[in-house]
């Protein structure tokens, strides 16, 4: 399973805590993120993580490309609903493809929490049977 984590700044420190609390389930997934989240993700947990830009230099499109492909599984981004963000068409956009191509998504933390019970318990395990996305994914 790929797994996207991604947190606007307000929200670093709920999504390091987010990863240390559930690294078991992280250490079993493929994990992607931007820039400086990911930096934080690996600070803080010593996890594997594949990083892309950060959000405004065009990391959310770059996840939102890998959403197109069928090549992620899960999103987790811990957006600040309370600061506007240059790259708002962006955010936009990412969320708008989680929902084209049906990708269980989370914006807050106790959504996040209960996907990834979810994901542990195998209630997502039916994305494997996708059908483009490719089967090492
Ligand atoms: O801006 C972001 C998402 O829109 C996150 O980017 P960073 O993880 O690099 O801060």
């Amino acid at each position: 399973m790929n797994i996207a984590l991604i947190a606007h700044d307000s929200k670093k420190d709920a999504m390091v805590d987010l990863a240390i609390a559930y690294q078991h389930i992280f250490r079993q997934a493929k994990v992607f993120a931007t820039g400086t989240t990911g930096k934080r993700i690996m600070d803080a947990t010593g996890l594997p993580v594949h990083r892309v830009q950060s959000g405004p230099y065009g990391g959310d499109q770059q996840i939102g490309a890998k959403i197109a492909e069928e090549q992620m599984d899960l999103v987790i981004f811990l957006r600040d609903p309370l600061t506007a963000q240059p790259h708002e068409p962006d955010i936009t956009a990412l969320l708008r493809l989680c929902d084209v191509h049906n990708i269980p998504v989370a914006t807050n933390l106790a959504t996040a929490e209960i996907l990834l019970r979810a994901l542990e318990r195998g209630d997502l395990d039916w994305r494997k049977a996708v059908p483009g996305r490719p089967a090492d994914a």
